[in-house]
């Protein structure tokens, strides 16, 4: 994602259509310096209309789709405790900030009518002239305590809204499917429905927006009346007030320049400049840092650092500075350069006037000064009326997409047969029928199982065995209906998995998956989300932890079960004196990668692979082998990859002594005690299943399964 203000100035980021940087048609190209390649979209033919790049009709046409969804926005802000309360006085203070400007004008112009008498009949009223002067004051006092109760009332009002918002984003987030949250246009969704770095939620700034843009348009209808008013009578009044507010019309000429209110991207394909960063990133990131050293890489890497700096020269920057060193080359834009000498007019015509009609010099003086302060605050408001109606447009979008996202429907639709029938039954395992089963994963083109058959009685063990990427991960998954199959059919205890309800099936079963993760939450809550019903259950969590192999290192850590492996808040820290190494308990982190706060989810700098595979057992436990009668079917993919030999063999002692009747399927690459021991063994190669039956049968057949267990049995001759 790029740096900068990628939204300033409001781009519709929502926007149908396809952006291609090749269609020159649509898509204009500038080489900033050597490095960079800069495209524009082109801007439409009325958007270089002064004034109507502001108003962006296709934008706002966007608007009229998206009101059912901000009307349910209301309603839901409505149902939010205290609120409409909150919202009322909100309105209310609004309402009389957008009014003050018209009032304080409207007493500044009384103040020029008491000049003008002044000058006339050489009499000032003075009652009248202190009491104006008071009512000024008062109301610029009076200003700045709505200013004030404005900040007061929007927090609360801002907290509940986005509080409300959360948990409902939460809810989205937590409850999609694989295929759903892994589908790249769900992705984009979300991030559109949910951005992450914004302080204020969406629908803050939306309600805030609105209301703004209310309090502009009445702030600007009533200056603008009580100017009217005020100089209805002088000679030149609505002349000159008309070439004053004339230049307020040709701002848009200056934001029409900026890179970040178009649709754009920027690339490089300067191999100097890559290897560059490329260099600078190998340095500064300490993964590369063994290497480096070990391999004595750092002269070639200096040397050939220096090399590309010579090659680009000036031009060795990152875009954002490129960018503006190009712009301030550029020549200054027609409306920029027509706004000054309008800018002039008004005084211009004042003083032709003035020599023209030497009498009305005085009203007219002080008429001008009330015209131009007054345009120069207009033309503010103006300019910062058309940003809201901007950004009203994106935010209403947004909304829309939001809602979109909370009614968004998994692609694994649910099913509606309760399972199982009778809960005892489970403790006798469950079966499993696999009917000429094809599958593709939903971004890929082949087949990760291709007319796969099988079937597996209950309180069997299976064992699925096969080369990397045979598809034995993908039967478990399907299994655990993560996936639907493309084609065929799978059935458990001879119903269609289909028809089962979801939430029964996926309790009747527990699952550890090869590529395992770890939740960034203490080790406790990783092991008891395996059994999230029973959470709290401490003597659980230990029972399953000392299943797993992992409570002995687990009882030497500091924080025992309330460890962190990942902390998911960082701590925040700047210009910490060098002595400062660790703080509030922890390491203090200089390296660059804290800074963007990545975190990954299966490693630890704390424990070794086998410890933390040891945590995802436990977990697997915590679910399956305490909680007797709720599961009947055991997967485990490669349950002891990263466990030692004592580790392994301990672990399937555990597995079988604790397994009873239930199912249990494995998938793995060993063969030994487990394969001679399984009921069936499932031989997968290249999607297909190969060879099928016990230990004995397969040796019998000679297969490939005979000669990998022959091979294995000769290597430890
Ligand atoms: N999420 C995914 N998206 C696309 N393709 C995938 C995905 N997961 C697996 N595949 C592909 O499906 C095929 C079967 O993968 P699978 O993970 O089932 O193999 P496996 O037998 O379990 O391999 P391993 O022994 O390495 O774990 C492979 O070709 C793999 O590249």
């Amino acid at each position: 994602m790029p740096r900068g203000p990628r939204h300033k100035g409001g781009i519709d980021t929502n926007r149908k259509g396809k952006f291609d940087p090749n269609d020159e048609n649509q898509v204009k190209h500038t080489k900033i310096g050597k490095v960079w390649d800069l495209y524009q979209e082109r801007q439409p033919e009325l958007a270089k209309v002064p004034f109507s790049a502001r108003l962006n009709l296709e934008r706002y046409l966007g608007l009229y789709d998206s009101l059912p969804f901000v009307w349910r926005m209301l309603k839901d802000i409505g149902s939010i405790r205290a609120c409409w309360l909150y919202l009322g006085l909100y309105l209310a203070v609004q309402l009389a900030l957008s009014l003050i400007p018209a009032v304080e004008l409207w007493y500044s112009g009384q103040l020029l009518k008491i000049v003008g008498i002044a000058v006339e009949q050489r009499t000032v009223d003075k009652n009248l002239l202190i009491s104006v002067a008071l009512s000024r004051v008062a109301c610029s006092i009076a200003e700045l305590f709505l200013q004030h109760s404005n900040r007061i009332i929007s927090q609360p009002l801002n907290a509940r809204i986005k509080q409300y918002y959360t948990v409902h984003m939460f809810n989205v987030l937590a409850r999609l499917d694989v295929p759903t949250f892994d589908d790249p246009l769900v992705q984009r969704q979300l991030e559109q429905a949910f951005p992450t770095s914004s302080r204020q939620s969406v629908i803050w700034r939306t309600v805030a927006g609105v209301v703004n843009m209310g309090s502009t348009t009445v702030m600007l209808v009533s200056q603008l009346s009580v100017l009217l008013n005020v100089l209805r009578d002088q000679q030149d009044g609505p002349l000159i007030a008309f070439l004053s507010f004339s230049h307020s019309f040709f701002l848009t000429g200056s934001s029409n320049r900026s890179l970040f209110t178009r649709v754009w991207a920027a690339t490089t394909h300067n191999a100097d400049f890559i290897k560059l960063s490329g260099l600078r990133k190998a340095a500064a990131d300490s993964a590369h840092r063994k290497e480096i050293v070990a391999g004595g890489m750092w002269e070639y890497m200096y040397s050939e650092y220096q090399r590309c700096i010579h090659a680009l020269g000036e031009d060795a920057t990152e875009f954002f500075d490129a960018y503006e060193m190009f712009n301030q080359d550029r020549f200054p834009s027609f409306a920029s350069i027509i706004r000054r000498p309008l800018h002039q007019l008004p005084q211009i015509v004042f003083t032709l006037r003035a020599v023209q009609y030497p009498a009305s010099i005085p009203i007219s003086l002080a008429s001008l000064n009330l015209i131009t302060s007054t345009a120069t605050s207009f033309s503010h408001t103006l300019s910062r009326l058309f940003e809201q109606t901007g950004s009203i447009s994106d935010n209403f979008t947004t909304i829309r997409k939001m809602y979109e996202a909370i009614n968004l429907a998994n692609r694994i639709p649910d099913g509606t047969v309760p399972y199982p029938e009778n809960h005892q039954s489970l403790k006798m395992g469950m079966s499993i029928e696999f009917r000429n089963v094809s599958f593709k994963y939903p971004d890929s083109n082949s087949y990760a199982l291709r007319n796969v058959s099988f079937k597996i009685a209950r309180g069997q063990l299976c064992v699925i065995l096969g080369q990397n990427g045979s598809g034995k991960s993908t039967v478990l998954k399907l299994i655990a209906r993560l996936y639907d199959p493309s084609e065929g059919q799978i059935l458990v205890d001879g119903q269609d998995l289909k028809t089962l309800r979801l939430a029964d099936l996926r309790r009747a079963m527990a699952i550890l998956f090869q590529d395992y993760t770890h939740f960034p939450l203490s080790i406790r809550e990783n092991i008891a989300l395996g059994d999230p019903g029973h959470s709290d259950d401490i003597d659980r969590v230990t029972q399953a932890a000392t299943l797993g192999g992992a409570s002995e290192f687990i009882e030497r850590l500091e924080d025992g079960y309330d460890t962190y492996l990942d902390r998911p808040v960082r701590d925040h820290y700047s210009g910490l004196p060098e002595g400062t190494m660790d703080l509030f308990g922890r390491a203090v982190s200089f390296g660059k990668i804290r800074g963007m706060g990545e975190m990954k989810s299966n490693e630890s700098t704390t424990l070794s692979g086998g410890q933390m595979q040891r945590i995802a057992l436990s977990r697997t436990f915590m679910r399956s082998l305490l909680s007797e009668s709720s599961v009947g079917l055991l997967l485990f993919d490669e349950p002891s990859a990263s466990l030692d030999p004592t580790a392994e063999h301990d672990l399937f002692g555990r597995l079988q002594l604790l397994r009873g009747q239930k199912t249990m399927i494995f998938s793995s690459h060993r063969f030994g005690n487990l394969t001679r021991n399984a009921d069936m063994i499932l031989y997968m190669h290249d999607s297909v299943i190969v060879e099928e039956g016990s230990h004995e049968d397969l040796l019998k057949a000679r297969g490939e399964y005979a000669r990998i267990w022959n091979l294995q049995a000769q290597a430890f001759l």
